[in-house]
């Protein structure tokens, strides 16, 4: 795999960083995750391929395990309020004197400046000051956050991850590590750039849920169909456009122009009435092998059974029959072989981390013993 022979240790978070640990576990990379200690149920539900250990970070022997993980490591990842880190003595300056490779990645909403660097946040709140959230949602309606995808997992996880391959990538040059300071804030706005930029030809010249792309267009947006389902339709170009007209038997000559705006709202329930009058099962016949940009709005449940995700095989199913994405994107040598056995349990590889990383057995039981570390599969052995 593209990230074999890469050690990672990152420090247990919310949602973000542990998609960023997921994914470079997915493409090969050895991911350790270090909990904390007393705490019975993990939050990471992205720990695919990772193991899990327990360690007190606010005890000194406790920082000089994780010292000693880093030491070995090619990368580490925190999710911490911007200091936290540094409290405990283990900011970049203590880490990189110790290890002068180490790809020290920081995820966090606001950066490490800035006079927000230090407040609490979720992805909302960054995506409102990425600007971002202002352009989501329907016309006369309040700005909508699209679930927590784009500054939690595009701006955050996503990004973060793109920024420890560059940096492994430009280490193979310099032999050097650095500290990557990536903000959701600036992550989202970045995955934003095409609306940015394509204010320069007018994209998004009219106000929220008016435009062409944010569900002002009639050939851009969901229909209910007879069965209480959906239709997505992305009819934009004036031949994919003209194709949707057929599929619903729609006569060019009788409505108002494609790119009419004043119109689109008459348009739009035009095209309303339309898919309301069939099922979606119906409309999924009339469209399917055609150009004109429909498909049906699949459900969870009906993803991995859709012919085209099959035969792509686009979705696995873990140990626990628990369905999620494959890995992407897919690369032809050296693909990703995601894990399929069951999510770690906190502290679960705790002993056979800490002897692989040199630990002695003496030293890990007075150290387990004082309650620095936990480990549930050691505990079940002793
Ligand atoms: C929208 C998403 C968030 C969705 C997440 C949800 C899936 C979950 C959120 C709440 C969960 C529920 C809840 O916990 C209650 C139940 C608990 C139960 O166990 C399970 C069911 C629950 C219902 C549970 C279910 C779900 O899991 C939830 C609903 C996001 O937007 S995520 C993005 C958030 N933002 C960031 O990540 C940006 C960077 N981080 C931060 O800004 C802050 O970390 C943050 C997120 C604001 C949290 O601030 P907080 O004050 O809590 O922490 P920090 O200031 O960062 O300090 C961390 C302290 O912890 C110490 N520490 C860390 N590791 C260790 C260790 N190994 N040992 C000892 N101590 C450790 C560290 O030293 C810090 O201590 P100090 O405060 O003393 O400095």
């Amino acid at each position: 795999m593209a990230l074999a022979g890469v050690r990672v240790i990152e420090l247990a978070g919310l949602a973000p960083a542990p998609f960023c640990g997921m994914i470079l576990a997915d493409f090969g990379a050895k991911v350790i995750r270090v909990d904390r200690t007393k705490v019975s149920m993990a939050l990471d539900t992205q720990a695919r391929g990772k193991k899990s250990v327990a360690i007190n970070l606010k005890t000194p022997e406790g920082v000089a395990v994780l010292k000693k993980l880093c030491v070995q490591s090619d990368v580490v990842l925190e999710p911490y309020r911007k200091g936290v880190m540094e409290k405990l003595g283990l900011g970049p300056r203590e880490l990189l004197r110790e290890n002068p490779c180490l790809i020290y990645a920081r995820l966090t909403g606001y950066g490490q400046s800035g006079s927000y660097a230090t407040a609490a946040g979720h992805d909302i709140n960054y995506l409102a000051i990425s600007g971002l959230l202002s352009r989501l949602g329907r016309s006369e309606e309040k700005p909508y956050a699209p679930l927590n995808l784009v500054a939690d997992f595009a701006g955050g996880g996503l990004t973060c991850a793109l920024g420890i391959v560059l940096a492994l990538l430009e280490r193979t040059k310099s032999g050097k590590g650095q500290v990557i300071d990536a903000s959701m804030v600036e992550g989202a706005a970045y995955v934003g750039s095409f609306v940015w930029k394509s204010r320069s030809i007018g994209m998004w010249d009219r106000p929220r849920g008016q435009n062409m792309l944010d569900s002002g267009a009639p050939f851009y947006d969901t229909y209910q169909t007879s069965d209480g389902k959906h239709m997505a339709v992305g009819a934009i170009e004036p031949q994919f456009y003209r194709q949707l007209l057929k599929g619903l038997e729609l006569d060019a000559a009788e409505l108002p122009d494609q790119m009419s705006f004043s119109d689109w709202p008459e348009l739009t329930k035009i095209f309303a009435d339309r898919f309301a009058s069939k099922s979606q099962a119906e409309w999924s016949q009339i469209f399917d092998g055609t150009d004109a940009c429909v498909t049906p709005v699949l459900t969870f449940e009906e993803v991995s059974s859709h012919p085209h995700n099959r035969e792509r095989a686009s979705f696995i199913e873990d140990a626990g029959g628990q369905e999620s994405p494959r890995p992407a994107p897919v690369l032809s040598r050296t693909p990703a072989e995601p894990g399929l056995a069951l999510d770690p349990a906190i502290g679960e590889h705790t002993l056979e981390v800490l002897q692989e990383y040199g630990f002695k057995r003496a030293d890990i039981d007075q150290m387990l013993a004082a309650g620095v570390i936990e480990g549930h599969a050691m505990k079940a052995k002793l």
